[in-house]
């Protein structure tokens, strides 16, 4: 057997004090793969979070030809892709590619510079069905030809005449909207995006692009024009803050009852979530760039009812340290995962520490309040794992977080964040 990292969390203990909000992954991921389509010069990216998608990204940046250098301890990336011009490179490799979902969105600079680019495996959390059909079909509505290699379980993208053209999404897909805005950045002609993602990581990736050159308009409204440019410059440029990091430290500290300041958590970035959560009996104040939350711990939190969406709805990224934290709440909760149809891993995990939880398809009810006892429980993707630690902070006893690598994907440093604000977390080997 070999060694597995995990987490182990003691609770009992209030977080108080200060924590630093990381750059965000949604963010960043995306700003990597445009990276790649400049030509010219080498971009810098700060605030970058030190976590395992971002080292992932950057292998499969250097793998398809470019040089980086991931400087954590100043949590700044140099990308240097002028020299992105091998055909045979044009590859996204199921070894990466498949560990993390932001390999998706190195496709338009493989197409841009390459001509091409083969998709051996997408990865990403594990929640149910996770399609790019509209990633594929907008690539082809610009002139790409799209074919599967039903075999290998391939998707071949040849890209050599494209024109812009009109695009849309079924639904408003975060990845899908930044994919189809950065295959058409290079793209010439006037392309529309309708129903386009209105996240405040779209947003960011829209003004870096901008920046680079790309000429974008209508982000945030819904329907993007992009204008088709010759080439793209490298820039530099600080990536905004996580704001699922922010929720999940402000669940965090509503469910130990302490009082902690968030820096760089932005409260309108919490859209949804910021009335759900002060419903429950959290308060929030924003003081210019940090943001305060406290929960009065001798008040019970109230039960609330949740429908998660795309921004500002609630966000499905923050629906499973929901959960976890209306275990606590004094009566029944709803939930309705109204984004993907395999979300609620973490309701058994609940289970074993005491709560009572009825999933029935997408919609859950927790029945609140419980004492959570700590146990072993399986991070099954990243926000089960990061809600399992919330669980483990209000639990009695040890809880056990395994393995590490889901949480680790998505945020930098927990532990040692955690424990900056007096929590009882450590991230250890096991045998
Ligand atoms: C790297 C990244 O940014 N990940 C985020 C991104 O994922 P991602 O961009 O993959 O999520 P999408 O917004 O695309 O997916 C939402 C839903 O749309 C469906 N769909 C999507 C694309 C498509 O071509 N066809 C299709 O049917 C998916 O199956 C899913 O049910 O947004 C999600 C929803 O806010 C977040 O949970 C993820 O953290
Ligand atoms: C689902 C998530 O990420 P990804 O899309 O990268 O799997 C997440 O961040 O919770």
């Amino acid at each position: 057997m070999g060694q597995e990292v995990r987490y182990r969390v003691r609770g009992g203990h209030a977080l108080n004090g200060t924590a630093f909000i990381q750059g965000a992954k949604n963010a960043v991921l995306p700003m990597i793969g445009a990276a790649l389509l400049a030509s010219k010069g080498r971009t810098v990216l700060r605030n970058v979070p030190v976590i395992e998608d971002v080292r992932r990204a950057l292998e499969l940046a250097e793998y398809v030809g470019a040089k980086v250098e991931f400087h954590e301890a100043e949590r700044t990336i140099v990308i240097d892709a002028t020299q992105l011009s091998d055909p045979s490179r044009a590859v996204l490799p199921a070894a990466i590619a498949s560990r993390f979902r932001g390999s998706v969105l190195f496709v338009p600079a493989l197409m841009h510079r390459m001509g091409r680019a083969r998709i051996e495996g997408v990865g990403g959390c594990n929640l149910g069905s996770r399609n790019l059909d509209f990633h594929y079909r907008g690539f082809a509505r610009l002139g790409a030809e799209v074919t599967e290699d039903p075999e290998r379980n391939h998707i071949n993208v040849r890209a050599e005449n494209l024109r812009g053209g009109r695009l849309y999404l079924d639904t408003p897909s975060h990845t899908g909207t930044e994919n189809l805005i950065m295959a058409a950045v290079l793209t010439p002609g006037t392309t529309v995006i309708e129903h386009a993602a209105l996240e405040p990581e779209v947003l960011d990736v829209i003004e870096f692009l901008g920046s680079m050159g790309a000429k974008i308009s209508g982000g945030g409204t819904g329907l993007i024009t992009v204008e088709g440019v010759p080439e793209l410059t490298a820039v530099e440029h600080t990536v905004m803050s996580d704001r699922i990091d922010a929720g999940v430290f402000a669940m965090m500290t509503a469910a130990t009852g302490g009082d902690v300041s968030l820096v760089g958590a932005n409260l309108d970035h919490l859209g949804v979530a910021r009335w759900k959560l002060e419903q429950m009996g959290v308060q929030f104040t924003q003081h210019g760039a940090v943001l305060r939350v406290r929960r009065d711990p001798s008040v019970p939190l109230r039960p609330i009812n949740a429908v998660t969406s795309p921004f500002p709805g609630f966000a499905t990224d923050l629906q499973s340290p929901l959960m976890a934290l209306a275990t606590l709440a004094d009566g029944e909760s709803y939930i309705h995962e109204a984004i993907y149809d395999g979300r609620f891993a973490l309701a058994d995990e609940l289970t074993k520490m005491g709560a009572k939880i009825e999933v029935d398809g997408t919609r859950a009810i927790v029945h609140g309040p419980t004492v959570l006892r700590g146990t072993e429980v399986i991070a099954h993707d990243l926000r089960s794992g990061a809600a399992a630690i919330l669980a483990g902070l209000v639990a009695e006893g040890e809880t056990i977080v395994a393995p590490a690598y889901p949480v680790d994907r998505g945020h930098s440093q927990f532990a040692t964040r955690l424990s900056a604000l007096g929590a009882d977390v450590v991230r250890e080997e096991h045998n």
